[in-house]
């Protein structure tokens, strides 16, 4: 009976509730940037839907190069133009640098978190030194290159005793990725290639967080309710949190067990753990920081590798092109150790796939730290801010026929995606830019070079190239809606 009475009145109490916040919020900002008028409560989610980016970019045509939009209490401001995304990347930057953590993942090693790090504090810092220094500088990355041909033959040498099957890509390449990380990490393979099912379990997990962390929740839209968890998302996420964990947490008390007994290792012989260590982490911080790398660091190339794979297959002229390319200037046994950046086509090419399906559209959303002015609007304080890649990357007026795979756009032009050019910005910019660019593209063109140069492909049941579906699924990657299957037979 006084349950009854209680979530009655919780339930009759709460919109009033909410509603009022939200107009005492909004009308106490002066200055917003202009955008849609957004409706009682649920100001703009409507509007929103499936396609956000899409629905953004459409907004922007109409109300101009930043727009504010409402999701429940709740204020998002997007840059969709080079000049908007220059002054949120760089001449706002330090007041922008703050990460808007979805609720879903709100837990309690919050204070650990380096991709979703709520701003630029002191573990952040630690965090972005030691990756950059022990994973993503060029001394790192040379150090790496044997570890990377050996899992790149592994993948090789899997796919020449496929026979004629069908491969998944995402599942073939996620495969490689993990191990060559889990290496570099932990001098050990995580997965099999031949076993499907641990592959599977992991790339779901990780996957559901990220699907997690997107996923319309009435509890970003309305904080006020965010502790009830109603849709379970923050309760699924740990659950996977801890799943994932287990693949690392053996690890790091074997590590620990070592080096209680002294063992002696050389300087050489250490890897990314080992550093950690040294460096006072705790197993809780590693644990974050492992699932933050591999979050990050795989489902972003293999998704790229896929979109560039699939453009290839629909514009056969272009892959005959690189191919003669990469036939003149390598051959296998010397793909790790050639100079794969003075490849100019090959390099337009992942170029080129980089622009039209920029991976992270909306970059990691960011958060304002302080309040401050963009395009001479305010961006009050906690705003969440999206750079919308994907609309800069399809907007005529920056790109000239923008939907069109064309990778001789990139040649005899010096626009690259280092942070710079804010026409081109699929790492994103200023401090919180992808720090695992090096690597990343390392992999890129690793993996994709040894595909082209080695195996001729074909789609299943003699499909049509031309006609392959290019259906986009957003999230925090903008992935393949159906993913590329291929047969692979080896080159002459
Ligand atoms: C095609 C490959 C990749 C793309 C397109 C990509 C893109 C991005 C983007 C757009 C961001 C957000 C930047 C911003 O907010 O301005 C980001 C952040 C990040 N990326 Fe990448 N990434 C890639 C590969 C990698 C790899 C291989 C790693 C590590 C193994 C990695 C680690 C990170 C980390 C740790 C952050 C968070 C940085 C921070 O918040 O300070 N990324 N990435």
């Amino acid at each position: 009976m006084e349950f009854n009475l209680l979530s009655s009145l919780f339930f009759y109490t709460t919109p009033i509730l909410l509603l009022f916040v939200a107009r005492k919020y909004y009308t106490s900002v002066k200055n917003l940037p202009p955008g849609p008028r957004p409706w009682p409560i649920i100001g703009n989610m409507h509007q929103m839907a499936k396609n956000p980016h899409i629905a953004a970019a459409n907004f922007a045509k109409k109300y101009g190069p930043l727009i504010s939009l409402r999701l429940g209490t709740r204020l998002l401001v997007v840059a969709s133009s080079p000049e908007a995304a220059m002054e949120v990347l760089k001449t706002q930057d330090r007041h922008l640098s703050g990460r808007s953590i979805p609720d879903a993942l709100q837990q309690s090693f919050i204070d650990y978190y380096f991709v979703w790090a709520r701003d630029c504090n002191e573990h952040w810092k630690s965090c972005r030194t030691l990756c950059r220094a022990e994973l993503f500088s060029a001394k790192a990355i040379e150090a790496q290159s044997n570890l990377r041909n050996e899992k790149l033959a592994n993948m090789l040498g899997f796919l020449n005793n496929t026979q004629g099957r069908v491969v998944k890509i995402e599942e073939l390449v996620f495969t490689t990725l993990i191990n060559t990380l889990s290496n570099i990490l932990f001098s050990k393979d995580f997965l099999d290639l031949k076993d499907d099912e641990t592959a599977h379990r992991l790339k779901f997990g990780l996957l559901k967080i990220l699907e997690n962390s997107v996923t319309p929740n009435v509890s970003d839209f309305f904080p006020i309710i965010g502790g009830l968890d109603l849709q379970g998302l923050r309760k699924d996420s740990l659950n996977h949190l801890d799943e994932l964990s287990s693949f690392s947490e053996a690890v790091v008390k074997e590590r620990r067990a070592r080096i209680a007994k002294k063992v002696v290792i050389a300087e050489h012989e250490k890897d990314f753990l080992d550093r950690l260590l040294e460096n006072n982490f705790t197993t809780a911080q590693i644990n974050i920081l492992v699932l933050e790398l591999f979050i990050a660091g795989t489902d972003t190339v293999v998704t790229t590798i896929e979109w560039a794979m699939a453009e290839l297959l629909k514009n056969k002229n272009i892959m005959l092109k690189v191919q003669e390319e990469l036939e003149q200037e390598l051959n296998y046994t010397s793909i790790m150790k050639s100079d794969l950046s003075k490849l100019t086509y090959f390099n337009a090419c992942i170029k080129e796939t980089l622009r039209l399906h920029p991976v992270v559209p909306v970059l990691i959303p960011r958060r304002a730290v302080e309040a401050c002015e963009v395009m001479n609007y305010t961006i009050p304080k906690n705003a969440q801010v999206w750079v919308n890649v994907w609309a800069i990357s399809h907007d005529p007026k920056v790109w000239e026929d923008p939907n069109t795979f064309n990778p001789e756009r990139f040649l005899g032009s010096n626009i690259d995606f280092t942070g710079h050019d804010y026409e081109f910005i699929p790492f994103g910019g200023g401090r919180r830019m992808c720090p695992g660019l090096p690597s990343g593209v390392k992999s890129l063109q690793t993996i994709l070079a040894s595909l082209i140069l080695e195996y001729d492909w074909t789609l299943p049941n003699d499909e049509d190239p031309t006609k392959l579906d290019m259906t986009e699924k957003f999230g925090v990657t903008l992935q393949k809606e159906k993913p590329l299957e291929l047969i692979f037979s080896r080159r002459e």
